[in-house]
């Protein structure tokens, strides 16, 4: 079974290192400084005392790699664009695409039913290209709750959290999903199968959508954001309209807000993965998170003014770091109009 990681950065090389613990045929497609380190001196993950090192294939050409069974993508969502043409000597008759990445991935309407069965989204597939050049109907759900981080080059320092949900956009449990499963389970993950992988991506993401943009505004923390009553409204404002949304595309929530808000808060004083990136100096997710919801919003005819207020705010806040390039709510004369 050929495993491709896309994007071995924190995500992917905390991946990598498990997989090829594991014994699994993986290769990892990176760039830059830590291709170099990985090439050089392997991918060494660090988790609390323990020290793994282990020496996949490495490259920024996938074309040597062939044919691949799964490609996991671990890019950062707005990347995924970009790589389309790369990947494609990856891709075969009967390859399978991981999307494990945070926000709402580009298949999401595949196999949904439905009035907006096969639709595509501007936010996060300009164009559908995605949809019909990596293929809706070879994806697989993921949602990615643990936390790593790069610490240097070709090293990975993991943080908490071994937990990858996976799920058919049918919800069928299919001997693809089945195999991939247990593929992670025996590299010590979690990987449950779920069969309504939407409800979970939207857990997750009703948490980024508000979390993320908010830290990235005020540089707090959870635990401030959680804790201090205006940005703990702030929040709970975004995640009702997000709600709102999100059910009336079917989905069920299986904990309330209040309830979400406190398991983020317990999570402590973590920056999250949009004010680690401007701090970094690093693109900001915004669209796969935050503009997605506010383009979901509008297609439902949902009114979401706590979110578009965030979202020009923190769009603004990346423009200005030249960290963000995308569509958003400040040139979007839709946002304007309902705002
Ligand atoms: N890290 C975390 O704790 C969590 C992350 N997530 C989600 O997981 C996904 C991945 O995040 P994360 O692992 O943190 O991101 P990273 O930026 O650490 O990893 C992505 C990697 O892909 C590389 N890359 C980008 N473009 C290319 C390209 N064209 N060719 C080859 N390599 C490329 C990046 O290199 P470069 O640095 O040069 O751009 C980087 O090393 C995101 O959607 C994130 O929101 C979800 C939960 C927690
Ligand atoms: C902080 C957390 C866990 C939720 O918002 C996250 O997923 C991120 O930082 O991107």
């Amino acid at each position: 079974m050929k495993i491709c990681i896309y994007g071995a950065g924190a995500i992917g090389g905390y991946l990598g290192v498990q997989l090829a613990r594991a014994g699994a045929d993986v290769s990892l497609v990176a760039r830059g400084a830590h291709l170099a380190a990985m090439r050089e001196r392997g991918l060494t993950l660090l988790a609390g005392e323990e020290k793994h090192t282990v020496h996949p294939r490495c490259t920024d050409n996938p074309a040597e790699l062939g044919v691949q069974d799964y490609i996991i993508i671990t890019l950062k969502a707005h990347s995924i664009t970009g790589v389309i043409e790369k990947m494609q000597p990856l891709l075969g008759p009967h390859t399978r695409i991981v999307t494990a990445v945070n926000g709402i991935p580009y298949w999401y309407f595949y196999k949904h039913g439905g009035d907006y069965e096969n639709s595509t989204l501007e936010s996060i597939d300009p164009g559908g290209r995605q949809w019909r050049e990596i293929g809706a109907e070879r994806a697989i759900g993921c949602i990615v709750y643990p936390a790593t981080e790069i610490e240097a080059p070709g090293v990975i320092r993991h943080v908490y959290g071994n937990n990858f949900p996976l799920g058919e956009p049918s919800g069928e449990i299919t001997g693809d999903v089945q195999r991939l499963a247990d593929l992670f389970v025996a590299a010590s993950l979690k990987a449950p199968v779920l069969d309504r992988i939407r409800d979970e991506i939207w857990l997750k993401l009703w948490g980024n959508v508000c979390f993320n943009p908010i830290s990235a505004l005020t540089h707090a923390t959870l635990d401030v954001i959680c804790t201090d009553p205006a940005t703990r409204a702030l929040s709970r404002a975004i995640m009702v309209e997000t709600q709102g949304i999100a059910e009336t595309f079917g989905v069920k929530f299986r904990v309330d807000v209040e309830r979400r808000i406190e398991g983020a808060r317990k999570v402590g004083a973590h920056k999250t993965s949009m004010l680690q990136d401007l701090e970094r100096g690093r693109p900001m997710e915004i669209d796969p998170l935050v503009t997605v919801v506010q383009e979901m919003g509008r297609l439902t005819g949902i009114a979401t003014p706590a979110l578009d207020s965030v979202l020009a705010m923190v769009t603004q806040r990346a423009r200005i770091a030249g960290l963000y390039d995308g569509v958003s709510a400040s040139t979007d004369p839709r946002a304007l109009a309902v705002a």
